[in-house]
């Protein structure tokens, strides 16, 4: 393929302040090659597979240097768990879990390990009888650390790992003063949505193709009448597949609330003429979900009408969705995934606690820990799908614990969060490896953004060297806000470039070098009162 070098580098850093810093001249590293006209990026072995951990031990940059698709993204989300109650994950030995953390999340390698033994341990509860599997409770964790350094990413990645229903609250949500104060329950029946919604999707997922098949057979049927010969039927099939019948008309009878005029409006993609009219069968299951959850309380009233092929097919799948999947199955499953997996994620715990030489009357904050024990402790929270019993639900607390100690918590509570990890602040070379190891880091990410117009995005490994220093910098004068404070220089950087990018010809390479970080975010170094509104 022919590439149009532009030396974007140089032409935006021409109106650049004056550099303050030398920079020699080192090895130049190119992150963002492009292969033959796309970008991808080295498969990572799948986890829990016997080659997990090079890209999070290896050199850094190795983990990036090139490529990377969005479709990799994608499958590397992809959960290990199929069966709810014992995740495949959970079978994972806690050193591969931790390699497989390691694909994401630079150091921290306590929390990874606490984090990673929990979960192991639900494993090794399932092993036991059942008399003993009842008296052992997870040992939940306080991770003591501060912004953006990774704690509740690792307990993210662990959860979408092991498929378990996850959810994140801040403490500071429940404080009794002002009008907001919430119920901590709600907490265990946000939970239990997610875990309904979840197991939806995996059923739905499995039973998708079965439904298909059945459409297609519905279809055809209609088309080429109750008699016809095999090899007219296997023609018609052909041509159905190729989507030559979409525009047919045919008479079929779907659920009467759906369809061109019906409940649907164009956002919600009903086939009036949003995406499921253009669509074939191949609904996205984001949109298949919506419809379903609210198609399969109520049995609908149908009724036979005379529409295109191309919109019978999504309406005809619903139905035969609905007819394969059981709701009381997947509230059943849900519970119990929650039960038995679900991991809750309470974040600035140190806001609800008072320094113990405090002498003021701030009682909220004691009250919301109060609230919080039982749930902790083990309780059964009533839900609109049934009851919760929390015993066996993992929590894992999080706080910087900047103004308190842990030993200020309600000393019940602290009994409840037995495991301690402290996180480090990020170094300038934790910002580094950020931006270079994880498997779809932050360099990446922009890469494969701009691939998608079909320009080849390039940053220099000085330059990369010198987001993080800048990073680290505004970190250290304006705000730690750790991790994050990647997102905001990068986006700085390369927001002319995102600009550009649809207008460029086919095939232009840019190069990121350190000139560019400097000619992006230089002036704003200077000011620190503006950078710390832009960065
Ligand atoms: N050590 C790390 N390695 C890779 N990415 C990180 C690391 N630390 C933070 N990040 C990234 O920074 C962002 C914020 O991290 P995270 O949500 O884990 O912060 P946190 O420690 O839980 O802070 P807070 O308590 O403020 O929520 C995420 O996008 C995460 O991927």
């Amino acid at each position: 393929m022919l590439c149009r070098n532009i030396q974007l580098s140089s032409e935006m850093a021409a109106g650049a302040p004056a550099l303050r810093y030398p920079f020699q001249v080192s090895e130049r590293r190119i992150f963002g090659v492009e292969t033959g006209g796309s970008f991808v990026t080295t498969e990572p072995p799948p986890p829990g597979g016997s080659s997990v951990g090079d890209a999070g031990t290896g050199e850094p940059g190795n983990g990036y240097a090139g490529t990377m698709s969005s479709a990799t993204a994608a499958a590397d989300d992809t959960p290990l768990s199929t069966t709810g109650s014992e995740p495949v994950a959970a079978a994972l030995r806690p050193r591969e879990l931790v390699e497989y953390l390691d694909k994401y999340i630079v150091g921290q390698a306590d929390a990874k390990r606490a984090v990673a033994i929990a979960l192991r341990n639900r494993w090794r509860r399932h092993k036991l009888p059942e008399d003993l599997r009842t008296e052992i409770i997870p040992k939940n964790i306080l991770m003591i650390g501060p912004t953006g350094c990774g704690k509740t990413e690792i307990a993210r990645r662990i959860a979408k790992l092991s498929d378990a229903p996850f959810i994140k609250v801040e403490a500071t949500k429940f404080t009794e003063v002002g009008f907001h104060g919430r119920d901590v329950d709600q907490i265990i029946r946000d939970l239990v949505e997610i875990s309904v919604n979840m197991t939806k999707k995996r059923r739905s997922e499995a039973i998708k193709s079965e439904a298909q098949k059945a459409v297609e057979e519905k279809i055809l049927q209609i088309l080429t009448g109750p008699y016809a010969r095999e090899d007219a039927k296997e023609t018609f099939r052909d041509l159905l597949r190729k989507g030559s019948l979409n525009d047919r008309l045919i008479d079929v009878e779907v659920p009467a609330d759906r369809g061109p005029g019906g409940l649907f409006d164009k956002a919600g993609a009903g086939p009036g003429g949003g995406a499921f009219a253009e669509s074939n069968p191949n609904v996205s299951m984001a949109d298949f979900i919506g419809k379903f959850s609210r198609a399969i309380m109520p049995k609908r009233p149908m009724e036979k009408r005379k529409i295109l092929v191309k919109e019978a097919m999504p309406l005809l799948l619903e139905v035969e969705m609905e007819k394969l999947v059981d709701m009381s199955d997947v509230t059943r499953e849900a519970i119990q995934s929650v039960e038995e997996s679900g991991i809750v994620f309470i974040d600035e715990i140190d806001k609800i606690c008072n320094p113990s030489d405090y002498r003021g009357a701030d009682a909220s904050a004691e009250g919301v820990q109060r609230d919080l024990l039982p749930l902790i402790e083990g309780c059964t929270i009533s839900t609109k799908h049934g009851n919760i019993n929390t015993d066996y639900i993992l929590f894992i607390s999080s706080g910087a614990f900047h103004q308190c100690k842990p030993a200020d918590l309600l000393a019940e509570l602290q009994g409840r969060l037995p495991i301690r990890v402290e996180l480090k602040g990020l170094t300038e070379e934790d910002m580094y490896r950020i931006l270079t190891e994880p498997v779809t880091n932050l360099i990446a990410q922009q890469v494969a953004l701009l691939s998608t117009e079909n320009i080849a995005l390039e940053f220099t490994d000085e330059a990369v060297r010198e987001i993080a220093r800048v990073a680290a910098l505004v970190n250290k004068t304006v705000e730690n806000i750790g991790a994050r404070r990647l997102h905001t220089v990068l986006e700085r950087i390369v927001e002319q470039i995102s600009f550009d990018a649809a207008d460029k010809p086919e095939g232009t390479v840019i190069t990121v070098d350190k000139d560019l970080v400097h000619g992006r975010v230089n002036d704003l170094l200077v000011e620190s009162d503006v950078s710390k509104y832009i960065l």
